[in-house]
């Protein structure tokens, strides 16, 4: 278990400044240090003028304009302005602030034991012939003595527990292998981006034979082709509008049916590219169950994982325009606030914004509608997953996205730090710390007790996910002990 307040943190002010060692209060406060500087401290110069200004004219002494000319021009400021070593030094780079977090050594425990952060996998060596090989813990069967001492010793998570497996035959097309239990998302139809209509099949296919029935009946009768696949081969009559609208009808009510599902939901968000799909398919030990790409914005739909009758996985596209150019988003910016103000004809957009940025913000505007849509008014669903790349922290996109979530939807969040092989340990819980701390202070929904921390290469800290999982869908299904998951990335 990690620790749940923050730990009291060391700052190293400077070299020539104080060690403090700080309360989480003071942390937050040693942490803006830069920033809640004094404007004299930050800009000498500009604070002077200003304050020349704001000067009145002395007695005795009139405005003239050509008092200018007669007086002698002012002293050339002294470049050597008596910069105080004290004012240069507390001025700390944000790099600095960071670095200078000492992490708690539980909190670097957890991380150890987990086998999280960059360096984690080196945990011994085997010399062989084709030179030194890295072997983790979890790549060796332990015996069942070493690996109790292990426990024993603290170097291993006390239980590490794993969903039952019921079956290990070969996955199937329309079966994902999902340790312990089937998952209905198809293998074959996530390689394509699904239509809505697929997607759908992915949350309730037995609902969706009748769908299937109907749309027949609809294609058949809007082409005119009504009676052609009957089944005794007797043509049956055209319909009539009144009866294609019934269809029409129907079909939208058996949707409805289909999207207000009661199984319980778990939905997981993040910005564009920070790995959800990833985690999705090392949960489920499938390379094959969502769709990932190095580029950002793959996943473009809410894909729906079903988990036999226990639960659903949402899969979300990504928010943020994290990897965008930055005169697109200028151009997002403005147009998204010009649209608010007036209508698009009034200002012209079309001349001073080109075609592809208007594109893309209906796609950005278009995915948080979708994402908002969801998260304020889905009833089973059981908890978010907020997903925040361990190597960055809370992204301004981020907290715009929180901010959002908070105000229309009031459902607990937790969030996630992916891609934890990509930082050094002390990095890692640095970031946890300052997330931690954010979280704290500004989001009432955020889960801040802890913070959980997984790699997807390395399918580390995955057990504790599926954990969490389980208990916020209420599920008691965990019950065979298992060694480390394998990655599903090679
Ligand atoms: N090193 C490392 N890379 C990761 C990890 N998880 C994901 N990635 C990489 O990050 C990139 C993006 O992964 P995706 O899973 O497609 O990201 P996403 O959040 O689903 O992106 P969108 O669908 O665009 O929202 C891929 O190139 C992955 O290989 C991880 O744990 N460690
Ligand atoms: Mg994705």
């Amino acid at each position: 278990m990690l620790p749940t307040g923050l730990m009291s943190t060391r700052v190293h002010a400077s070299a020539s400044c104080c060690r403090t060692v700080a309360s989480s209060q003071q942390f937050t406060f040693l942490r803006h240090l830069s920033t809640s500087q004094p404007s004299t401290a930050r800009l000498p110069y500009f604070h002077r003028q200003l304050t020349k200004k704001d000067k009145l004219p002395e007695a005795g002494t009139t405005p003239n304009s050509l008092t200018p000319l007669l007086t002698p021009p002012p002293p050339p400021r002294p470049s050597t302005t008596p910069k105080t070593s004290a004012t240069s030094d507390t001025i700390l780079s944000k790099r600095q602030t960071f670095k200078s977090i000492t992490p708690s050594a539980q909190l670097m425990h957890d991380i150890r034991v987990q086998g999280l952060g960059s360096k984690a996998e080196s945990w011994s060596f085997d010399k062989s012939s084709r030179g030194n090989k890295t072997i983790r813990p979890w790549d060796k069967k332990l015996p069942e003595e070493e690996w109790k001492q292990l426990q024993k010793e603290r170097r291993l998570p006390a239980k590490q527990v794993w969903f039952e497996q019921r079956t290990s035959k070969v996955v199937e097309k329309e079966q994902v292998k999902f340790p312990g239990m089937r998952f209905v998302a198809g293998a074959a139809s996530m390689k394509s981006v699904p239509k809505e209509e697929q997607l759908l099949k992915l949350v309730r296919p037995d609902y969706f034979q009748d769908l299937a029935e109907i749309e027949q009946l609809l294609t058949e009768a809007e082409e005119g082709k009504a009676g052609a696949g009957s089944a005794d081969g007797t043509p049956r009559l055209s319909m009539s509008a009144v009866e294609i609208q019934n269809l029409r009808d129907r079909k939208r009510a058996k949707e409805h049916e289909i999207k207000d599902s009661t199984l319980p939901e778990i939905a997981i968000v993040g910005r564009s590219n920070v790995g959800k799909s990833t985690m999705l398919n090392t949960l489920t030990e499938s390379p094959n169950t969502a769709r990932v790409s190095s580029k950002p914005g793959l996943t473009r739909q809410l894909n729906f994982y079903r988990c036999g009758d226990k639960f659903a996985v949402v899969d979300m596209p990504g928010y943020g325009f994290a990897f965008a150019k930055e005169e697109d988003k200028v151009a997002w910016k403005e147009l998204v606030c010009s649209a608010f103000c007036s209508s698009i004809s009034q200002f012209g957009f079309w001349d001073r914004v080109n075609k592809k940025s208007l594109l893309i913000i209906i796609f950005f505007a278009h995915r948080l509608v979708q994402i908002e849509d969801y998260l304020g008014t889905r009833k089973s669903l059981r908890r978010i997953y907020v997903m925040i790349d361990a190597r960055h922290g809370l992204k301004v996109a981020d907290k715009e996205f929180l901010t959002m979530m908070g105000a229309t939807c009031s459902k607990k969040f937790q969030v996630v730090l992916t891609k934890c092989d990509l930082v050094s340990p002390p990095d890692l819980a640095r970031t946890y710390m300052v997330v931690q701390e954010e979280l704290k202070k500004s989001f009432k929904n955020a889960m801040t007790d802890r913070i959980l921390m997984v790699s997807s290469y390395t399918g580390a800290g995955m057990n504790t996910l599926r954990k969490d999982m389980l208990s916020a869908c209420k599920q008691d299904i965990l019950v065979r002990e298992r060694e480390r998951p394998k990655s599903t990335l090679r």
